[in-house]
């Protein structure tokens, strides 16, 4: 497995984030992590990168304890999130520089060179970070996020503020990383085209918790529903198995 979440919990003081959530990511899967606005998913992907610490629970990726021996596994995956900014003076060159340094890349300009190409940033690549649009600094990020050619990559809202064009051309990107790679992927997304077009498993988070698991077409099935927007709505909006399940019980 590359990612095994075990009862998983983040209390801040104004209540609880995630409340106690566990699944298991086998290599090469893309699962998306689906929830309103609250649900704890940026948490929870901040605790699998070991960005945030749990209050209680375990994370292993690639079969390494994240709480106790991150480092050993840090090279060998990678992040994009719209949290957490560049810094802004520095060009994208020295930006995707500092972080392929981090990550140990080799050969880091030739790498810089490959992944300018294929994210059209060509001509990005001596501007200040600060001065890009919200969709450059996005491509930006996921080169990055690929900067060092991780097995897991953990995305959180990856197609955020991209015009539909390019939203899609990135989609395709990361289906051809993950193909290529073999890359087991883990997305928080709020687009179900997104989702349905890219991952193999879903898991709906509400409040903190799991309430929710599934393949697109098993989720479609089991509420009787005709896309995921449907399927979202009927989970935020309380009709969900879950709260079905809790009032026959
Ligand atoms: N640093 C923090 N301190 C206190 N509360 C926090 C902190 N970070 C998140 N929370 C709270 O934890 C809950 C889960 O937030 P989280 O950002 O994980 O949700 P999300 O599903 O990613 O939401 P969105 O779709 O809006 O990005 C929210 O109620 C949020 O207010």
């Amino acid at each position: 497995m590359s990612i095994v979440v075990d009862k998983l919990v983040k209390e801040y003081k104004t209540g609880t984030a995630v409340g106690g959530v566990s699944f298991t990511l086998p290599k090469g899967s893309v699962t998306g992590l689906l929830g309103g606005n609250g649900a704890g998913k940026t948490t929870t992907i901040a605790m699998i990168m070991g960005l945030t610490l749990p209050t209680s629970g375990a994370v292993s990726v690639l079969g390494v304890d994240m709480l106790r021996h991150r480092h050993q596994v840090l090279a060998r995956m990678n992040f994009e999130s719209p949290y957490v900014e560049m810094p802004l003076r520095l060009t994208v060159r020295q930006n995707l520089k500092v972080f392929g340094r981090l990550y140990g890349v080799r050969d880091l300009d030739a790498r810089i060179a490959t992944l300018a190409q294929e994210l059209d940033l060509v001509e990005l690549l001596d501007r200040p970070a600060g001065k890009l649009s919200a969709g450059q600094k996005t491509r930006v990020s996921l080169a990055k996020a690929l900067v060092n050619n991780p097995e897991v990559l953990l995305l959180d809202e990856p197609t955020a503020s991209l015009d539909p064009d390019t939203a899609d051309w990135v989609r395709a990107r990361l289906d051809r990383y993950r193909h290529e790679r073999g890359a087991t992927i883990l997305l928080a997304s709020h687009n179900m085209v997104e989702v349905e077009r890219l991952c193999d498993r879903v898991i709906m988070m509400k409040q903190g918790r799991i309430v929710d698991d599934g393949t697109p077409d098993d989720l479609l099935t089991r509420y009787g529903r005709a896309n995921l927007e449907e399927v979202f709505l009927d989970v935020a909006r309380g009709r969900g198995i879950a709260a079905e399940r809790e009032a026959a019980s």
